[in-house]
């Protein structure tokens, strides 16, 4: 078959022509053989044929003959010139073989160079896929940041609208607000000029702070000298009282011996007095006798002489006067005895008197030196007064300025069973400025670290924490309100820190110790004319209800009356807290006090937990009312002290507490809680205090907010594994230490003190 191509290439050289410019007309004589290379099936010679037979129809057969003949000569031509062709076809064949073979191996080496090509470019086209595939992911990444964009923009647009819109009202606000700025820079300018006014006063105030600093320094260094001084005078004074009471001993020794004496003086004034008396009878008988002897002489001489009377009365009246002369000469021995015991009671009387003399002369220098003494004591008395008033206004004057709750921190020792092995999770800085009031906790690998005013580290003793509190316990007797609460974790020692170990006197807590303080005090105060009334209540407050822990005087007893009992906390006007129905215990002794407190502490809920073998399960508040009259100037103070063992905190989970327990341990937990916010509410300074969300709380109004002077204790345990609740119990402690409470009032009313159910 001829491509169209070669036919195209034919008629361009002439050797094919157009048939009556339509068809192209080659020579059909050799049709069915290869004309030049050309092949021409006998059907397509027969259609050229047939069309050409057609044709002679409508055009002139000759003239069509001819055109034929040309046409195949034109063929035959052709043809020559494909034989031609073919020739030079061949050479050219031949040639392009060995055009080829070197083609071939020049293909080789290009297939070789291309194999190498290819392999460059596979590893090419792999980098530049993987770079498609990173260029792809940033590409999809970049869309999704374009998505985003997008949705941004959408919303910016959003926004944008919005804004407009309240860019719209703004504008409106801002014309007003300019109005109101107006107003406001001429209010400013007013306020500045105040500002200026009041920091002139704040500079006045501040010298004034100044003063009252420098002030209180001088005072404080003047107390401190009144304190050597007072401790000289009641060294002084104590060994003052030592002279005193022996020379009263000397004295007394002394005047016993005299009055012996005397006695004696007397007895044997009295014996002389017998004894004359006697030797006076016994010489008026001698006298009698001898008077009788005398005239029975002169009746014997008579009779003699005149022998008139019979021998037998001779004889009578001789034995008469035999008998009467032994009697004389009897009683003449008789008085000389008597005369000698006069003589000897004469010179021991003698003697007697000069010593009674001499013992009244050193009677007389010994009063004379008790008198001396005294007044030197009343001297002395008087000044020591002056200082403990003084003492008292300053102390007192520290602690307002303070005006804050003070924090006390006790840690105790580890108890047998803890894991002593274990790193110490609480350590105690040493820097001068932390130094008995720094601690610092370790929890999870991160130090925390806390100041409190003093940190008690487990060695500390009973007796030292009680001289911290001690001056407390005065300000109560001085007619002020006084709180002291220990909180903590349950077995972290608030009840031994409250109220010790019973049984073991080095061992008893501040309660005690306080109440020892107490009667002590009223004791010496008695002397300068002081006398005190107290009454004491104990109440605990278990499961959000008040109960009473002391014996009720009243008909119904507590146990059985309790039920009807309301126990309504109510605060008068005055800060003083009543609680209805409470008992109030008069009580004029520590004993007293004492039993009553062990009365309590039985009738306390107490329980086992996982944390604490015996658990205190409910708030215990123990109350003593001290009212005081000074009987020299009639004045009266009112002071309140309060002591407060709360439960322990604890989690659920590790208290192990179930059923009832657990009922317990979430009222515990809630009223603590009720606690916290009530401190931190403090802290803030906030207008509402949520006082009344416990009964704890409602009862401690007074002394968390109001003009009480309040100590929180917090106890903590030095185990590792309560590191976490110990951490909790400090964050609390350091809130409280920044809660400031009122100023402390002293209750020194003159009117009578009309409250007996009165708690705080
Ligand atoms: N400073 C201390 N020295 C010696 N032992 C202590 C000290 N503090 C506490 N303990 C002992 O630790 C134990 C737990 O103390 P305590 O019962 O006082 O804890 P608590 O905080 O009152 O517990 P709860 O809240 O459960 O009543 C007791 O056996 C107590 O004797």
């Amino acid at each position: 078959m001829v491509g169209t191509a070669t036919l195209r290439r034919l008629s361009q050289q002439g050797l094919l022509v157009a048939n009556g410019g339509q068809d192209l007309c080659p020579d059909t004589s050799n049709a069915g053989s290869e004309c030049g290379g050309i092949e021409f099936s006998r059907e397509d010679v027969e259609t050229l044929l047939g069309e050409k037979i057609k044709a002679k129809n409508k055009f002139n057969y000759k003239e069509r003959c001819e055109n034929m003949l040309e046409y195949i000569k034109r063929l035959r031509l052709c043809l020559r010139w494909f034989q031609e062709v073919e020739s030079s076809y061949m050479n050219e064949n031949e040639r392009l073989t060995i055009s080829l073979e070197m083609a071939e191996g020049r293909l080789a080496e290009i297939e070789f160079s291309s194999r190498n090509k290819e392999e460059e470019l596979s590893s090419i086209v792999a980098e530049l896929r993987e770079n498609l595939s990173s260029v792809q992911e940033k590409l999809t990444k970049e869309e999704e940041d374009k998505k985003a964009a997008i949705d941004s923009l959408v919303k910016e647009r959003e926004g944008r609208l919005s804004s407009e819109k309240s860019q719209a009202s703004l504008s409106e606000e801002l014309s007003k607000a300019q109005l109101e700025l107006s107003s406001t820079y001429e209010r400013i300018s007013s306020i500045n000029d105040m500002y200026k006014r009041l920091q002139e006063y704040n500079s006045s105030l501040q010298q004034y702070n100044c003063k009252l600093q420098s002030d209180l320094n001088t005072t404080s260094e003047s107390l401190q000298s009144l304190e050597k001084e007072k401790a000289t005078l009641v060294e002084k004074f104590s060994h003052l009282r030592g002279q005193h009471s022996s020379l009263q001993e000397q004295f007394s020794t002394i005047k016993a011996s005299h009055e012996d004496a005397s006695k004696q003086k007397e007895l044997l004034a009295n014996e002389v007095q017998c004894l004359r008396g006697d030797l006076q009878q016994v010489r008026e008988e001698r006298d009698k006798n001898r008077e009788q002897v005398e005239a029975l002489t002169t009746e014997v001489a008579k009779f003699k002489e005149y022998t008139g009377r019979s021998i037998a009365e001779l004889d009578n009246l001789t034995l008469k006067s035999k008998d009467l002369e032994a009697r004389c000469l009897n009683q003449c021995e008789q008085v000389r005895t008597l005369q000698d015991k006069l003589t000897i009671a004469e010179t021991r009387v003698e003697e007697y008197s000069t010593s009674s003399v001499e013992t009244q002369a050193l009677c007389e220098e010994q009063r004379k030196l008790i008198t001396d003494l005294q007044a030197r004591l009343t001297v002395a008395e008087s000044k020591v007064m002056e200082g403990e008033k003084l003492r008292k206004k300053l102390h007192n004057t520290i602690l307002e300025l303070k005006g804050n709750i003070r924090v006390f921190c006790r840690v105790r020792p580890l108890l047998p069973g803890e894991n002593s092995s274990e790193e110490k999770s609480i350590s105690y800085p040493t820097a001068m400025e932390f130094l008995g009031r720094g601690l610092e906790l370790v929890q999870n690998g991160q130090k925390h670290s806390f100041t409190f005013d003093k940190v008690f580290m487990p060695e500390a003793s009973q007796d030292d924490v009680f001289v911290e509190i001690s001056q407390l316990v005065q300000s109560a007797l001085d007619g002020y309100k006084v709180c002291v609460f220990a909180y903590g974790q349950t077995g972290s020692g608030k009840t031994y820190t409250m109220m010790g170990k019973p049984g073991i006197p080095e061992e008893k807590g501040l309660i005690p110790r306080c109440l020892e303080q107490i009667f002590q005090t009223k004791q010496s105060h008695q002397s300068q004319g002081w006398k005190y009334e107290m009454q004491v209540s104990m109440l605990e407050i278990y499961n959000e209800m008040i109960r009473d822990l002391l014996p009720s005087n009243r008909p119904n007893g507590a146990e059985n009356g309790s039920a009807a009992k309301q126990y309504v906390i109510k605060h008068d006007p005055n800060g003083n807290t009543h609680v209805s129905d409470l008992t109030m215990v008069d009580v004029c002794s520590k004993r007293e006090v004492s039993y009553l407190l062990k009365h309590a502490s039985h009738s306390r809920s107490v329980g086992k937990t996982q944390m604490n073998e015996e658990s205190s399960r409910s708030h215990f508040v123990f109350t003593m009312r001290i009212s005081g009259v000074s009987e020299s100037t009639g004045q009266q103070i009112h002071g309140v002290l309060n002591l407060i063992d709360l439960a322990g905190s604890e989690r659920l989970s590790k208290s192990g507490s179930t059923g009832d327990r657990l009922k317990e341990t979430q009222s515990i937990n809630k009223s603590l809680s009720s606690l916290c916010d009530v401190i931190f509410a403090l802290a803030k300074k906030e207008e509402y205090v949520p006082y009344r969300n416990s009964k704890l709380t409602y009862l401690l109004q007074p002394c968390l907010g109001g003009d009480s002077k309040t100590m929180m204790f917090v106890n903590i345990s030095p185990d590792s594994s309560s590191s976490g609740e110990s951490l909790c119990s400090l964050r609390f402690a350091a809130r409280v230490n920044a809660c400031e409470i009122g100023v402390p009032r002293r209750n020194m009313s003159t009117r009578s003190f009309e409250s007996r159910l009165s708690y705080g």
